[in-house]
C-alpha cells in the first residue's frame, strides 16, 4: 500500500529516512511521500533521503532550532502551535494517491513523543484516510525520564491513530554496541518487517501475481478496530543462482518428484510461520488473545505456496484464537522467503502494563516522580507490575 509517512523528532525521521532508503533498494513503491518534522534543527540536517522541502522545523520561536531537550509537553505546545507549517508540507503531497499516514516517533524524548499525538489528531480530523502511528518504545536503561515521556505518550498517541504499531528498542538493543551503531541496525530491522508488510499490498498491475496476492484492503481491514499492533518475522535463504533449478534448498527440490516439493514447500513454509510468530516481536507480548492477524509470505513465486498459506494461517487462528486472520502472498524477486505476521489489537503485553502504572504513578505525583532517580523509578515499575490491570 502507499503510505504518506511523517517522521516526527530524530528516531522519527531516522526511520522514515530509512524507509526510503528501503523503497529504493527494493523496489517495493510504499512511500508515496516523506516528510521530516523537528524542533532540532541538526537532526533535519542530518538526514539523507527526505527532499529538503519536506524538512520542516517547529518550534523556532521557542527553542531557536536546538531541540525541546527531552521535555514532551513542550514538544507537544510546539507542535500544535505549528501545525500549520506541518500542514504546508503535507499539503504538497497528492494525497488522493496515498492508502494511509504512518506517524513515526520515538516515544521516549520530547519533539517526536510530545508531537507526534498532536499530529495524529490533526490529520485525523482533515483527512478521511486512516492514520497509524508507529511509536518506538525507549529502552529501559535509558533513564526514567524517557519511561515518564513514553508512559505519557503512548497512551494519547494510542487513543490518536487507527491503529499504533509498536516497536520496543528495549528488547532489540544489543549489549556492547555504540548506541548510534545499535540503531542503525535495529533501524534496518524495522524498515525490514514494516516494509514487507505493507509492501504487501502494493504488488501493481503488470506485476507478477501469484494464486493470493495480500492487497491494500487486508492490511487496511487487519489494522481497523484499532489497539496496538505488533509484527512478527522470519526468513530463510534461498539459492537464486542456479538456473532451472531455483527450489533446491527451500524445497529440497532435485529435479524429481514434484508432489514431494509441494509438501516441503508446504513444510517449510509452516515452519517459518511458527518461526515468526513463536521469535522476537517488535513488541514482545501473548499472542493469544490478538483480535486480528495478517500473514504474509514474501519470496519469489517458485516458492510459495496456497496450502503452505493456509496451513500457517490456520496454525495462527488457533494459536492466537482469532477467527480473523488473513493470509496471502507478496511474490518477490529477491533470494529469501519470508514470513511477516501482523498481530494486531493485541491485549497481553507486559511493558505496556508497566508503562501505564508509570503513567498513573505520574498523574498522583508528578513532582515526586519526576526527581526520582532513574533506579528508583525502575524499582517502582518492577514493583508494581503484579497490580495492574491492562490498558485496553
Ligand atoms: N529505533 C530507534 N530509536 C531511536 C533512534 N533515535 C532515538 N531513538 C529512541 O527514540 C527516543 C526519543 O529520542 P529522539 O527521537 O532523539 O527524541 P526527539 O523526539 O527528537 O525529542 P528531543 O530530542 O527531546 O527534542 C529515544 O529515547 C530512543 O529510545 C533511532 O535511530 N532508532
Amino acid at each position: 500500500m502507499k503510505l504518506a509517512m511523517i517522521g516526527f523528532g530524530q528516531a522519527g525521521g531516522k526511520i522514515v529516512d530509512r524507509f526510503l532508503d528501503y523503497d529504493d533498494r527494493t523496489n517495493s513503491g510504499i512511500v508515496r511521500a516523506a516528510i521530516a518534522v523537528n524542533s532540532a534543527k541538526a537532526d533535519l540536517i542530518g538526514l539523507d533521503n527526505i527532499p529538503q522541502e519536506n524538512r520542516v522545523l517547529i518550534g523556532q520561536a521557542r527553542v531557536k532550532g536546538h531541540g525541546v531537550g527531552a521535555d514532551n509537553e513542550l514538544g507537544a505546545e510546539v507542535a500544535e502551535e505549528d501545525i500549520d507549517e506541518v500542514q504546508n508540507a503535507i499539503d504538497s503531497i497528492p494525497t488522493h494517491e496515498v492508502d494511509a499516514f504512518l506517524v513515526v516517533a520515538g516515544m521516549g524524548g520530547g519533539t517526536g513523543s510530545g508531537g507526534a499525538p498532536v499530529l495524529a489528531k490533526h490529520l485525523k480530523r482533515i483527512y478521511t484516510i486512516p492514520v497509524y502511528g508507529l511509536g518506538i518504545l525507549p529502552g529501559t536503561d535509558e533513564g526514567g525520564i524517557y519511561t515518564l515521556n513514553a508512559a505519557r505518550s503512548f497512551q494519547t498517541f494510542v487513543r490518536e491513530v487507527d491503529n499504533l504499531l509498536v516497536f520496543d528498542n528495549d528488547s532489540w538493543r544489543q549489549t556492547g554496541e555504540s548506541v548510534e551503531g545499535g540503531y542503525e541496525q535495529i533501524n534496518e530491522e524495522i524498515v525490514r518487517r514494516f516494509g514487507i508488510l505493507f509492501g504487501a499490498g502494493e504488488v501493481g498491475d503488470g506485476e507478477e501475481v501469484a494464486e493470493s496476492v495480500v492487497d491494500s484492503s487486508e492490511i487496511i481491514n487487519t489494522l481497523s478496530g484499532g489497539g496496538v499492533s505488533t509484527v512478527g518475522f522470519a526468513s530463510e535463504e534461498v539459492d537464486m543462482n542456479t538456473s532451472g533449478g531455483l527450489l533446491s534448498r527451500f524445497t529440497g527440490d532435485d529435479g524429481g518428484d514434484d508432489d514431494l516439493d509441494a509438501a516441503n514447500t508446504t513444510n517449510r513454509i509452516t515452519s517459518l510461520v511458527r518461526k515468526a510468530a513463536l521469535g522476537r516481536l517488535t513488541l514482545p507480548c501473548e499472542i493469544e488473545g490478538t483480535e486480528r492477524a495478517l500473514l504474509v509470505l514474501s519470496g519469489p513465486s517458485e516458492y510459495l505456496n496456497r496450502k503452505g498459506i493456509e496451513r500457517g494461517r490456520k496454525w495462527l487462528e488457533e494459536e492466537t484464537g482469532s477467527m480473523e486472520v488473513r493470509g496471502g502472498d507478496y511474490p518477490r524477486d529477491e533470494p529469501e522467503v519470508a514470513a511477516a505476521i501482523l498481530l494486531s489489537g493485541v491485549t497481553n503485553v507486559p511493558r505496556i502494563k508497566r508503562l501505564q502504572q508509570v503513567a498513573i504513578e505520574a498523574q498522583d505525583n508528578i513532582d515526586d516522580i519526576q526527581q526520582e532517580s532513574e533506579e528508583n523509578l525502575e524499582e517502582l515499575v518492577e514493583d508494581d507490575e503484579d497490580e495492574l490491570e491492562p490498558l485496553f
